[in-house]
């Protein structure tokens, strides 16, 4: 009776111990030999839309890092775009493409959690290190737009941390660089992109053709109004309650603020949400809230995307003034521009070549780098960054702010015990999956995007969800059935 009993007991977790082993023994086995002779595979951290991430130890160096399977990485976009070297975005260390030639493994360097985990805790982060987390966000961001790359899809899970408070941005699946985007308007699955929609800006869900670095700021907004909050700001259940969370907070756009997004149907949509009433942000935050801190939220989530502070004019707000230093905020000194040339017409197999191409390539200038240490050479401003104190060395320092981060208010222990990157419960919902990339236009017409995008046609009440953008029928749908409501 007690052994049963016993059984009985255990059984719920016995069940969970087995699923996990099975669960751990296949995604184990998703690394290939040539990895896992390279890397000793310790844990899964989590899986993203289009593949898995592991932590593990470099057999040769002894250093931790971070593994990402990339599932059909000539299909998806992947994540190898190299920006230069920046203290706060997540370095590349190797690229080595899986036996099938269709997946790559991406090598990063490893951070122990992310701001999303830390956020969901509730209580690691005091004032301070918001200051210094939104400094750095900040700072990378300006490091992007200034070599004309757009994030496009900033998020609190895709803002690393370490225990030091130390950000490093990744995930830039869905970087683009303007020139890039310029090419793409025309070709409505490109264009119509998709991020996670709690952090979209008015003017995408919206449907606008404009693409501008405010809708970074704009995510940026969001992660700040979330690391506030201590939740997320807009969490939308579809993209038009995305888009009526917004307009019901951020103050009423004028007619020539939404004539300035040159979205269709922004104006109709618009005019029928502002007659509901308006929840100010402060009446969304706590009290307690920082006015300093209220001030430049106001100033990045503001409709019109021109008028949004850039990250550079961030930098000098008031908020993070404690940690503000021009001479450690590099600028790329060049604009980035996906190697890849989409005006050659290449076939399928050519166009992998050239990828392995540059695998191959980028894999011997970075073990060229790494014997140098000369990381950031293409960089110029990046290397007084390196070369001098880092922001770390600034907060050791004892400068203001940045000592309280350090003397035991860290979030230290804390992210160590058990915080693992890997927990998923309750994050916003997975992003829509993304379109295909643009290889060529002749190679991958629009019709090629359908599949991995999802069927655009798919309907989630009247809208559109496919490209989280709202879809002009499934809007005039609306107003139609909605009337004057
Ligand atoms: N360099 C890294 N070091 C440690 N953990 C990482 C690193 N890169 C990613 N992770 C973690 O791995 C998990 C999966 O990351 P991934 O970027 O694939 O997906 P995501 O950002 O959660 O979702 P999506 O890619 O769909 O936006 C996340 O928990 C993320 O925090």
């Amino acid at each position: 009776m007690y052994f049963n009993h016993y059984i009985l007991l255990f059984e719920p977790y016995c069940i969970i111990i087995i699923v996990d082993l099975i669960d751990c023994t296949m995604n184990i086995s998703d690394v290939e030999e040539h990895i896992s002779q390279k890397y000793e595979i310790k844990k899964r951290l989590g899986k993203g839309a289009y593949g898995i991430v592991w932590k593990a130890v470099d057999r040769r160096s002894g250093e931790v890092v971070a593994v990402k399977k990339i599932f059909d990485a000539f299909r998806n976009r992947t994540d190898a775009q190299e920006f230069g070297d920046h203290p706060n975005i997540i370095k590349l260390l190797n690229v080595i493409r899986a036996q099938n030639d269709r997946d790559i493994y991406l090598v990063f360097e490893y951070m122990e959690t992310d701001l999303h985990v830390v956020i969901k805790r509730g209580t690691l982060l005091k004032g301070v290190h918001l200051r210094y987390i939104m400094y750095q966000i900040l700072n990378a961001t300006k490091f992007l737009h200034s070599g004309n790359v757009i994030h496009r899809d900033q998020k609190p899970s895709n803002v690393l941390l370490d225990r030091d408070c130390q950000v490093k941005l990744c995930d830039f699946g869905l970087a683009r660089s303007l020139q890039q985007i310029d090419e793409e308007v025309g070709n409505p699955a490109l264009t119509e992109y998709v991020a996670t929609r709690w952090y979209r800006a008015p003017e995408i869900l919206l449907g606008s053709p404009r693409y501008t670095k405010g809708v970074d700021m704009w995510s940026v907004g969001c992660i700040l109004g979330e690391m506030l909050l201590g939740k997320a700001l807009f969490p939308g259940t579809s993209t038009i309650n995305q888009v009526e969370r917004i307009m019901r907070t951020v103050p009423q756009p004028t007619p020539e603020d939404i004539r300035s997004i040159h979205s269709e149907y922004g104006a109709s949509v618009i005019q029928r949400m502002l007659q509901r009433p308006q929840v100010s942000l402060e009446e969304l935050l706590p009290a307690e809230v920082a006015p300093d801190a209220l001030d430049l939220l106001k100033q990045l989530l503001v409709f019109n995307p021109d008028k949004r502070l850039s990250a550079e004019q961030a930098l000098q707000h008031h908020y993070v003034c404690g940690f503000h230093n021009p001479s450690r905020e590099p600028s790329l000194a060049y604009e980035v521009v996906l190697p890849v040339d989409d005006h050659i017409q290449l076939s399928v197999t050519q166009y992998r070549n050239k990828l392995y191409e540059m695998i191959l390539e980028k894999r011997s200038r970075l073990r060229g780098t790494q014997l140098n240490q000369g990381v950031g050479a293409r960089v110029g401003a990046g290397d007084q960054v390196k070369q001098g104190e880092g922001l770390g060395d600034q907060v050791k320092q004892g400068e203001g702010l940045g000592d309280q981060v350090k003397q035991g208010e860290g979030l230290g222990d804390q992210v160590k015990q058990g915080e693992g990157l890997g927990d998923q419960n309750q994050r916003p919902p997975a992003r829509e999956p993304r379109p295909a990339p643009k290889y060529g236009r002749k190679v991958f017409q629009n019709s090629a995007n359908v599949g991995a995008a999802g069927d655009p046609r798919s309907k989630l009440g009247s809208y559109s969800q496919a490209y989280g953008t709202i879809s002009k029928t499934g809007l005039e749908n609306l107003l139609r059935t909605r009337g004057g409501q």
